[in-house]
């Protein structure tokens, strides 16, 4: 089974406004929270919206996975990581890939696109669901509300992943997430 993570950094949103003149005018609804996600350039959910992430490399915990990922991908240095879930995704009946959510508020640097990633900060309430993995609709705004999750979510249809069709899920929210520790998981 693959083990890989995905990282969601969260911030307060921009109100366009300048604050030092024109705080009178910043309504609540002009500061919506937003999340950085990366539109994947290549590989598993090519021309997908996600959270920055991917496969752990051998003798590397999730954590490490996460923060690394995030660098890699969209240049931002994420810190004080939050386990948010636990999602385990099987193909045809088979474990196909374990993959640990994080979330962030703290994070240093400015996301630039990659070869594998382009990066976007979005409006919490305007996540593109429609272009993203079928079951993200489903965790993404919990998780993104400050809840944990466990899940599991079944695909149909052969390989690649990203080709087979979303089947069925069973999910536990506040969930106790076991692998939330910053050893590697053994299978
Ligand atoms: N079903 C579903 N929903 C949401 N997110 C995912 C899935 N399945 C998945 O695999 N994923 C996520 C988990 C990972 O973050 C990526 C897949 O990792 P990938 O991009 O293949 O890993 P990298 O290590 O970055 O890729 P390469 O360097 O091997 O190209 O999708």
């Amino acid at each position: 089974m693959i083990e890989a993570t995905l990282c969601f950094p969260l911030r307060d949103g921009e109100t366009g406004a300048d604050p030092a003149t024109d705080a009178d005018l910043a309504t609540d609804d002009e500061t919506g929270r937003e999340v950085l996600l990366i539109e994947k350039r290549r590989g598993l959910g090519e021309g997908w919206y996600n959270g920055p992430g991917g496969k752990c490399e051998p003798g590397e915990t999730p954590r490490e996975c996460a923060i690394r990922e995030t660098r890699e991908e969209v240049g931002l240095e994420v810190r004080d990581l939050e386990k948010a879930g636990e999602l385990r995704f099987l193909l045809d009946g088979e474990a196909h890939t374990f993959c640990h959510v994080y979330r962030t508020r703290s994070f240093e640097g400015e996301p630039t696109a990659s070869e594998e990633a382009a990066p976007e900060w979005v409006p919490v309430d305007d996540v593109p669901y429609d272009r993203m993995w079928d079951d993200d609709r489903l965790w993404l705004p919990g998780v993104l509300e400050g809840k944990t999750v466990a899940g599991e979510f079944r695909f149909e249809g052969g390989t690649p992943l990203d080709e087979a069709d979303f089947v069925d899920h069973e999910m536990a929210w506040d969930a106790s997430l076991e692998g939330d520790q910053d050893e590697k998981r053994s299978y």
